[in-house]
């Protein structure tokens, strides 16, 4: 590919199976969730999510999203149950929107579009790191939460307010002391899927778990986020919209349901 990977008509989600041939595979995401044809499990747990603000360590600007990333050299800020056996750390989490209120998701649900979408990445601590996780069937899981248009929300506004340091491509700054327990929602019923990192390498090792309830997010919140940039300084500005990867084929993959 003649440009690295990205969200544009000649580089975006369309293109990406040229370089990274796994787009076209069994079990890629998102996927658009049809509450109707997920069945409920009583065997799935309740999420168990324990986060320690003093691992938050820096805000990001990647070119794609911004990520804000944790020290994940102890299992302080873990996630445990719910459809998983084991322990997972938190590594970062990260977010996905569009240019305008009526996109900006990558999940679905029966065809809606949310705004945005959190997504809370972690690595199965079975593994040594998140490199050698990113590559095992079971060796990450995300919690995605989709954020819908209402109130302003405080925690989110935290931050918000860091990205005047990271606008463009490349750019990052310290962050600490954020909890990110406070991003999500009061109910963590869930649906879970076998699916895979929703960008390149787009590796078929994410367990899906995408709560039900969004969390809230005012339109002024939602330009904040579209005043980032996709460009590096001194290239000429291209705003971050639209970096989300639309649903995928499921291809006879089972939904379960935390919840009836
Ligand atoms: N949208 S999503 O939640 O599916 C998601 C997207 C990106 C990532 C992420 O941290 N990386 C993707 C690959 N990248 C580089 C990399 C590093 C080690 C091994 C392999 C590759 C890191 C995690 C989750
Ligand atoms: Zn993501």
């Amino acid at each position: 590919m003649a440009h690295a990977w990205g969200y544009a008509a000649n580089n975006g989600p369309d293109k990406w199976a040229a370089n990274f041939p796994i787009a076209d595979g069994p079990r890629q995401s998102p996927i658009d969730i049809v509450p109707g044809g997920a069945s409920y499990d009583s065997v799935l747990k309740p999420l168990k999510l324990k986060y320690d603000p003093s691992n938050c360590l820096e805000i990001l600007n990647n070119g794609h999203s911004f990520q804000v990333t944790f020290a994940d050299d102890s299992d302080s800020s873990t996630l445990r149950d719910g459809p998983i056996s084991g322990v997972y750390r938190l590594k970062q989490f990260h977010f996905h929107w569009g240019a305008s209120d009526d996109k900006g998701s990558e999940h679905t649900v029966a065809g809606t579009k949310y705004p945005a979408e959190l997504h809370l990445v972690h690595w199965n601590t079975k593994y040594p790191s998140f490199g050698e996780a990113a590559s095992k069937p079971d060796g990450l899981a995300v919690v995605g939460v989709f954020l819908k248009i209402g109130d302003a929300n405080a925690s989110l506004q935290k931050v918000l307010d860091a990205f005047d340091d990271i606008r463009a491509k490349g750019k990052q700054s310290s962050f600490a002391g954020f909890d990110p327990s406070t991003l999500l929602p009061g109910c963590l019923d869930y649906w879970t899927y076998d699916g895979s990192l929703t960008t390149p390498p787009l590796l078929e090792s994410v367990t899906w778990i995408v709560c039900k309830e969004p969390i809230s997010v005012s339109c002024e919140q939602m330009a904040k986020f579209r005043s980032l940039l996709f460009s590096a300084e001194g290239e000429p500005e291209c705003c971050m919209v639209d970096n989300y990867r639309p649903p995928q084929p499921l291809k006879g993959r089972p939904v379960r349901a935390s919840f009836q």
